[in-house]
């Protein structure tokens, strides 16, 4: 679909290929510019015989796969912890703020997560003893495991139910939720309250909530009134909760409250507020050095400190506990991949009946363009792949899709930062896919990636800490062409941005290849005339000596920029970003399933080709390459199951705000690569990304019709299109 260009360098002239071509552009100045096409899907190239002479033997060739071992289904149980404002949420459900503090985070990384809690837990008048006694409102961590839909959900098993129940895990206490908070008794919550899914109220009391009884977290009573609710969303399933306080204090001597100042019997004040005395304790007098106070005074340096000390305890559980009380919760998709450095490749039959059973168990997924790929076989593209000892991570490969967007973070917490959905304006939301942060890698695409292949020259394993600091280019460096692509500040430098821009508006004599290696050229009517060269970064990794702050480390850490999927109009869905961006920062990369060209011709030919949208793209920046490629080797992406946030970038036809880079990070086989983009220019807070598919929208023989382009450029190149638009097809 997209990303290939070919130009004959002798005439100059244009001369339309059989898939793609270069179009001259005119522009203002009266340069001549061109624009190539890039945008490509496989047309007679995937029916053609395959040309035998491809010689595996190179150092770039693909190692074959072979006796892929391990692997074992099991049922992923993943818990989502929302941690959340409640008053916030009931204010403003979809606020931004409330947005920013919604992290979800695996069971199994709790302890990871605690370090990410803001410091407005600390605790202002508190008292570490009675803690139990004094419970904040507004800050609550609730855990809810995650389900398919809020139907599956109750057809779960009753011992599944069981796990199923929402773990308070703390109560962040704030200054504001002193002093007219008490014990929560009772978490209700109301699913989906607004769609057809509304599920009857599901009450929580003390016996079926799993609380730690720890600091910050509180006890059950009895439930008396609700003072508090809240709407919360968790994976799209609505989720009113409320929270019912104990009224009953009197029965509970450390929950008693004071009817003058509505503190917990046992709480005490800080100084400086009233100076009522509440139990033996002495409060501070306003005024008073606090290096004078006695330690039973909260001002006191001694009870700061030993508030402190103790708020350093866990205030979560610990993972075994954590597994006991929901049930084994799995690790995720994404952490688990990427912390196993010892997993074998997964078993691609287990992978095959994972498969089946996703299509059985998910209802929703026989309709559509995903739902008509049953059985399709895939591999995480990550360190699972490495030939190494081990064992493939705890249910990744058997991990059921979710389909249902999560409009406050689609990725559901697969990347760094969440990217939200606006869908304003829209009718539908986008059509259902499964999230993934990484490409899988579907049934004959060969792209093992061996430990053991990667030499003393593919990596830098004599650096230390972090390699733009050394004075030369370390290995790593020296194969992006001698030099660090990024600044200290982990920006793409601007000469090399430059250079690229200019390599692909002014395709230079120099940034072709030789005509022979074409794939296009063995099968097409016309003699390829060359393919604009493309050039590779090659990031640190991990078998590099450096470390994982490693300034040559980008597009590996993921997406750091906040992304926003929104609701365009013409276009379908796109993507903005929602802060200031500066020239040459990495947004993200095209995931997707990697397939072959003649794999995605036939997905062009069957499944893609009544769809509305299309993601696929080539990974064709090693057609130059000496070697040739085989339609069944050359490499594809496709986004239209499986991707990312980057499978709603749309085209722009000139002047574009994203340049995509081919970026190696596990080897420097230029056979796969991930795709990067980085802004090519500075870019404004809500300003659409886009960047050029270069699809040839005259394209007849393309098994897909181009859409007419509404990028509004004036040097569009498909906005006339007539009836070659898919859209009057
Ligand atoms: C990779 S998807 C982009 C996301 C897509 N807009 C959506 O709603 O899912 C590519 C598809 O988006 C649409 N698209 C992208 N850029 C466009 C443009 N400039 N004009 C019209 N449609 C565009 C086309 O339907 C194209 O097949």
């Amino acid at each position: 679909m997209f990303n290939a260009q070919c130009q004959d360098p002798q005439s100059g002239g244009l001369r339309r290929l059989i898939k793609q071509s270069v179009r001259q552009v005119i522009v203002e100045n009266k340069q001549t510019q061109t624009e190539a096409d890039c945008f490509q899907v496989i047309t007679k190239a995937d029916r053609a015989q395959p040309t035998p002479t491809a010689n595996l033997n190179t150092p770039n060739a693909v190692p074959k796969k072979s006796g892929l071992t391990g692997g074992t289904l099991e049922k992923p149980r993943s818990s989502r912890i929302l941690r959340f404002d409640a008053s916030k949420i009931k204010l403003e459900p979809q606020s931004p703020v409330l947005h920013r503090s919604t992290k979800m985070v695996d069971r199994d990384n709790l302890e990871e997560y605690r370090s990410m809690i803001p410091v407005t837990s600390e605790p202002q008048c508190l008292n570490p003893e009675p803690l139990q006694s004094v419970v904040p409102t507004s800050n609550l961590l609730l855990a809810l495991p995650a389900f398919q839909t809020p139907v599956e959900r109750f057809k779960q098993s009753k011992t599944e139910e069981m796990e199923s129940k929402p773990l308070i895990l703390a109560l962040l206490p704030t200054q504001s939720g002193v002093e007219d908070s008490q014990p929560i008794e009772r978490v209700r919550l109301k699913e989906n309250p607004e769609t057809q899914h509304a599920e009857p109220v599901r009450s929580y009391d003390s016996s079926s909530l799993e609380l730690k009884d720890e600091h910050n977290v509180v006890p059950l009573n009895e439930t008396t009134q609700v003072l508090e609710t809240a709407t919360l969303t968790n994976s799209m399933v609505k989720v009113e909760v409320e929270l019912n306080f104990s009224s009953k204090a009197a029965d509970n001597p450390t929950n008693v409250l004071s009817a003058k100042n509505g503190l917990p019997q046992g709480a005490r004040r800080a100084c400086g507020q009233s100076s009522t005395e509440i139990g033996r304790d002495t409060p501070h007098r306003g005024g008073r050095d606090v290096r004078n106070c006695s330690k039973t005074c909260e001002k006191s340096e001694a009870k700061v400190a030993e508030v402190k000390q103790h708020n350093r305890r866990p205030t979560f559980m610990k993972n075994e506990a954590i597994r006991k009380a929901g049930g084994g919760a799995k690790k995720n998709y994404g952490s688990a991949a990427m912390s196993n450095l010892k997993a074998k490749p997964v078993e691609l039959s287990h992978l095959a009946v994972a498969e089946e059973q996703r299509v059985k168990s998910s209802g929703s997924s026989g309709s559509g363009v995903c739902g008509s790929d049953k059985g399709r076989k895939r591999m995480l593209i990550s360190k699972d792949l490495l030939e190494l000892d081990g064992h493939p991570p705890n249910g990744a490969a058997a991990r059921k899709p979710d389909h249902r967007h999560d409009r406050y973070d689609i990725s559901r917490g697969k990347e760094r930062v969440p990217i939200s959905l606006s869908a304003l304006g829209a009718e539908d939301l986008p059509e259902e896919f499964f999230y993934t942060k990484s490409s899988v890698v579907f049934q004959s695409a060969h792209v093992g990636i061996s430990m053991a292949r990667i030499g003393e020259d593919d990596r830098c394993s004599g650096c230390v800490g972090n390699c733009l600091d050394k004075l030369t280019p370390c290995e790593c460096a020296r194969l992006t062409d001698g030099e660090f692509a990024y600044t200290v500040e982990g920006l793409l430098y601007p000469h090399f941005l430059k250079q690229e821009l200019d390599r692909k508006r002014n395709l230079s004599f120099l940034s072709f290849c030789l005509p022979g290696t074409c794939p296009v050229e063995r099968t097409g009517d016309e003699p390829c005339k060359g393919h604009t060269q493309r050039r590779f970064i090659k990031e640190c990794w991990e078998k590099c000596g450096c470390k994982q702050l490693c300034g040559n480390r980008i597009v590996q850490r993921g997406i750091t920029a906040r992304l926003q999927v929104f609701w365009t109009g013409g276009k379908g869905w796109g993507v903005r970003a929602l802060d200031y961006l500066p020239a040459g920062t990495f947004v993200c990369e095209y995931v997707g399933e990697i397939l072959t060209n003649t794999e995605m011709w036939f997905r062009n030919n069957e499944s893609h080709r009544s769809a509305k949208h299309h993601f696929s793209l080539n990974l064709d920046a090693d057609w130059c390459s000496e070697r040739y490629l085989k339609d069944e080797e050359a490499l594809c992406l496709d986004g239209t199951c499986y991707g990312n946030v980057a499978r709603f970038i749309n085209h722009g036809c000139f002047d574009t705000n994203l340049l995509e880079v081919p970026v190696e990070i596990e080897s420097p086989d230029h056979h796969y690569y991930h795709l990067a983009f980085f802004t090519s220019k500075d870019v404004a807070a809500n300003e659409e990304l886009i960047w050029d598919y270069g699809l040839d929208f005259n394209d007849k023989d393309h098994p897909l019709r181009a859409f007419e382009c509404l990028c509004g450029s004036d040097f569009c190149r498909g906005k006339s299109l007539g009836g070659n638009s898919w859209h009057k097809s």
